[in-house]
This record gives structure tokens, C-alpha cells and sequence, in this order.
């Protein structure tokens, strides 16, 4: 199979059987087909309380954008997780949906809603340049609707638009604009410009069946215009030198093995030395014979891409998610550093009680989760008192990790325990 033909088969398992998708009848008859950069991309992605409908606005926007000639139509079922990708469990990517409007090329993100994904959620998130969120008129925000915001914010999303959805299911006017109002309390109160955020009120649904396009199909062309003037086009850092978080590994046999991620920053030709770096002592030195962005074949792979890269000499049990791709000597795997932490409120849907020194949750960074013990700074006050961490404090502590991992100063990061976000942090000082 060849490597074109592997990484449709890879994202078909993410995210759908594609029969009417060009690009796959194309690669199915094994021309290269070139990537081709004509329009600025952006990777941007539904967020929202589950089942307020994120996967059928998802499913609307290819269908409108299809009936342009700008999308291929995904219908509910396409997007949705197949049976077989839940049983993964939660190392699963979440689905790449590919459309263009107008002005830009789009990479959308359509995460899972429910609490036990948000794994997914975070990496899914690391990806947006800006972001849908879906509230559902018949609702309101919910508590996922705030941990999403929030998370978004984090991971550098600067602005975001408001789908308020089923509106068709909403008799009372006086609902709708309350469920607004709220909306803009909500994402002033995260730092998000709640007054200007563009706030679009309609139903999926609607457009999916053809039905009320008063509140239907118009309202995903208004959506769209706003996610293309509203969310400005991301600088990107072509300029740094190559990084690329691994997200997903599969082989393809009798070519190798093949590193999928979204690129960090910088540009990549291929046959480039790199390195592996993080989860090991030392990085795994490869070199680059291949890369697809998009599902087509390229001679670079550049910062916002989603890019698969096809790695030499490395046995795929090697590579592991959370893992960098980087130019060799420019990253280094660390194991301890000093941060300045943010707990979340039990509002927040944090923890509802404090804990105390040598506390042992799960850390997020970039794709890579690792276990970690959190303490107080050798020779503080707080370590001389046994102080506990309360939620809502925002405090100094050393972190140490089980394995090392690629990390920089002034980095972001997520702690997680028992399936929950319970705090936020950043890197203010490499230890070790
Ligand atoms: N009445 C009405 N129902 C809708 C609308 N949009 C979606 N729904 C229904 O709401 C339910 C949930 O929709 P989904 O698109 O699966 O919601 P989701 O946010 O993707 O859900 P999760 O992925 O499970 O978090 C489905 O039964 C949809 O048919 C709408 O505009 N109006
Ligand atoms: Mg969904």
C-alpha cells in the first residue's frame, strides 16, 4: 500500500468512509497529487456540551460548503466515531474534516463532547487557530460549554464564534436572547471580547434537512462569514526551526514508519535530518523520506500543517504519541521544572477539595501525557508549613515527570485527574 493510500486509510478510520472524496478516488489510482497552498489555511473545530450538536453543524457546513464546490459532504454518520474507533479507547485522534470557503482553506476539528474524550479534547484543541462553540438554545452553556472555553483559551485560541443551535426547538424569543447574553458574560469572564464575538442563532438540523432556511442554511453561510472575518489568520512561526508534536503512529509495510501531528512551527523539507525527541534519555536520530499534508504528497511540510511524515529506519514501537519531531540539537527532553500553577474551582470543574505536597496527577503537554509528582519549592514557606493546595490558588510548585518530555520555558500545560482538568500551568523555569 502505498504511503498516499495508508494515510487516507488511517484518517478514513478517524473519521469516515469517503467513497465520493476526489482526493481518495485520486490516490486510489496512486497519482501523486500535490498539496496545493492558494489559500491560507486555518484549523479551526466545534467545541461544546455534549449533544448540543457540534457533529451535526460539522456535517451542515460540509453540505452547504459542498453544494459550492467547496467541500465534499460528510453526512452525521461520517463524522461520528464508528464503534470500532470508541473500543480504542482514548489514544484516538479526533476527526480532520477538510472545506474551503471564499477566503480560506479549513481544517476542522469536530471533538467529542462527552467529559471521559476531553483527553482528545485538549490535543483536538491544540490544533485550533479559532474555534465554533455550539450552545444549544433549548439548554444554555452547560459545564462543558465553560471547560471547553476554557481549554481553548489555554492552548492560545484568541477569538471564537458562537453558534447558538436549535433554535427550532425554542418557542420563547426571550430564551434566545438570554441564552446570548449569558454567551457573552461567558467568554468576557474567560478574556474573550464577549461584547464583539459574533453570536449566530439557528439550527443545524434545519440545514441539514433543507428545512426553515431562515434559520437554517442562512444561518451556516452567516457562520461562516463570521468564522473568515472574525477569526484573524494565525501568524505563523516558518521562521523557527521545525517542531512537530506527534499526534498518531502507524506503519506501512515495506515503507517504514510514518509520524502524524500538527506542525508546531517552522518548515521541513523532506529528506531532512531530525531527531525524536522526549519519552527517552537520548532522541532517536532519523532522517525524513516523505511527507503528506491534507492527504497529498509535499516536498515541505510547514508550520499549521497537519502533516504526516515518513520516518527512516525507526521500528514503529519506537515512536510513541507525545514525542517531537525536530531539527537535530534543537529540542531537549526535560524531566523538571519550576511552574506557576492555576487550580481550578469545583465551579470551574476542578476538585472539590485541596491537596497536599507530592501530589501524583497526570500532565498535558502538547500530545504527550505523563505521569508526574507536583511539590513544594525546597525551602518555602509553604513546604516548611505542609500547606495544602486549595482550589482556586494559584501557586509556585516543582514538577517532576516519569519520563522526560520536549518542553521550553514559558510553555502551557494541563493537569488531569480521575478523568477531570483540575488545573492549569505554566513552565517558569527548566530544573533538569
Ligand atoms: N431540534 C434540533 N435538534 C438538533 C439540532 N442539531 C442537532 N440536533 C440533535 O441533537 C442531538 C445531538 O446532536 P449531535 O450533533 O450529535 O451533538 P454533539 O454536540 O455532536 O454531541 P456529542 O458529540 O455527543 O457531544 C441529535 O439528536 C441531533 O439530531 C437542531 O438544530 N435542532
Ligand atoms: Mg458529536
Amino acid at each position: 500500500m502505498s504511503f498516499a493510500r495508508t494515510l487516507l486509510h488511517t484518517s478514513r478510520a478517524l473519521c469516515a468512509p469517503r467513497t465520493t472524496n476526489p482526493a481518495s478516488r485520486i490516490l486510489s489510482r496512486n497519482y501523486a497529487v500535490a498539496f496545493e497552498r492558494s489559500k491560507p489555511h486555518m484549523n479551526i473545530g466545534t467545541i461544546g456540551h455534549v449533544d448540543h450538536g457540534k457533529t451535526t453543524l460539522t456535517a451542515a457546513i460540509t453540505k452547504r460548503q459542498a453544494e459550492k464546490g467547496f467541500a465534499t459532504y460528510l453526512d452525521y454518520g461520517s463524522i461520528d466515531k464508528a464503534p470500532e474507533e470508541r473500543k480504542r479507547g482514548i489514544t484516538i485522534s479526533t476527526a480532520h474534516i477538510e472545506y474551503q470557503t471564499e477566503a480560506r482553506h479549513y481544517a476542522h476539528v469536530d471533538c467529542p463532547g462527552h467529559a471521559d474524550y476531553i483527553k482528545n479534547m485538549i490535543t483536538g484543541a491544540a490544533s485550533m487557530d479559532g474555534a465554533i462553540i455550539v450552545v444549544a438554545a433549548s439548554d444554555g452553556q452547560m459545564p462543558q460549554t465553560r471547560e471547553h472555553l476554557l481549554l481553548a483559551r489555554q492552548v492560545g485560541v484568541k477569538r471564537i464564534v458562537v453558534f447558538v443551535n436549535k433554535v427550532d426547538a425554542v418557542e420563547d424569543k426571550e430564551m434566545l436572547e438570554l441564552v446570548e447574553m449569558e454567551m457573552r458574560e461567558l467568554l468576557s469572564s474567560y478574556g474573550f471580547e464577549g461584547d464583539d464575538t459574533p453570536i449566530i442563532l439557528g439550527s443545524a438540523l434545519c440545514a441539514i434537512e433543507g428545512r426553515q432556511p431562515e434559520i437554517g442554511v442562512t444561518k451556516i453561510d452567516e457562520l461562516l462569514e463570521a468564522v473568515d472575518t472574525w477569526i484573524p489568520q494565525p501568524e505563523r512561526q516558518n521562521d523557527k526551526p521545525f517542531l512537530m508534536s506527534i499526534e498518531d503512529v502507524f506503519s506501512i509495510p515495506g515503507r517504514g514508519t510514518v509520524a502524524s501531528g500538527r506542525v508546531e512551527r517552522g518548515v521541513l523539507k523532506k529528506d531532512s535530518e531530525v531527531e525524536l525527541v522526549g519519552k527517552n534519555k537520548s532522541p532517536i536520530k532519523t532522517k525524513v523520506t516523505d511527507i503528506e499534508t491534507f492527504k497529498k504528497s509535499c516536498d515541505e511540510s510547514r508550520a499549521g500543517d497537519n502533516s504526516g511524515l515518513l520516518l527512516r529506519g525507526v521500528k514503529r514501537e519506537d515512536v510513541l504519541r507525545g514525542m517531537i519531531v525536530s531539527l537535530p540539537g534543537k529540542s531537549k527532553a526535560h524531566t523538571k521544572f519550576l511552574t506557576s500553577m492555576y487550580v481550578l474551582t469545583k465551579e470551574e470543574g476542578g476538585r472539590h477539595t485541596g491537596f497536599h505536597t507530592n501530589y501524583k496527577p497526570q500532565l498535558f503537554i502538547r500530545t504527550a501525557d505523563e505521569a508526574a509528582t507536583l511539590v513544594w519549592p525546597p525551602g518555602s514557606e509553604q513546604e516548611k508549613d505542609d500547606a495544602m493546595v486549595m482550589p482556586g490558588d494559584n501557586v509556585e510548585m516543582v514538577c517532576s515527570l516519569n519520563k522526560p518530555l520536549a518542553m521550553e520555558q514559558g510553555m502551557r500545560f494541563n493537569v488531569r485527574e480521575g478523568g477531570r482538568t483540575v488545573a492549569t500551568g505554566l513552565i517558569t523555569r527548566i530544573v533538569e
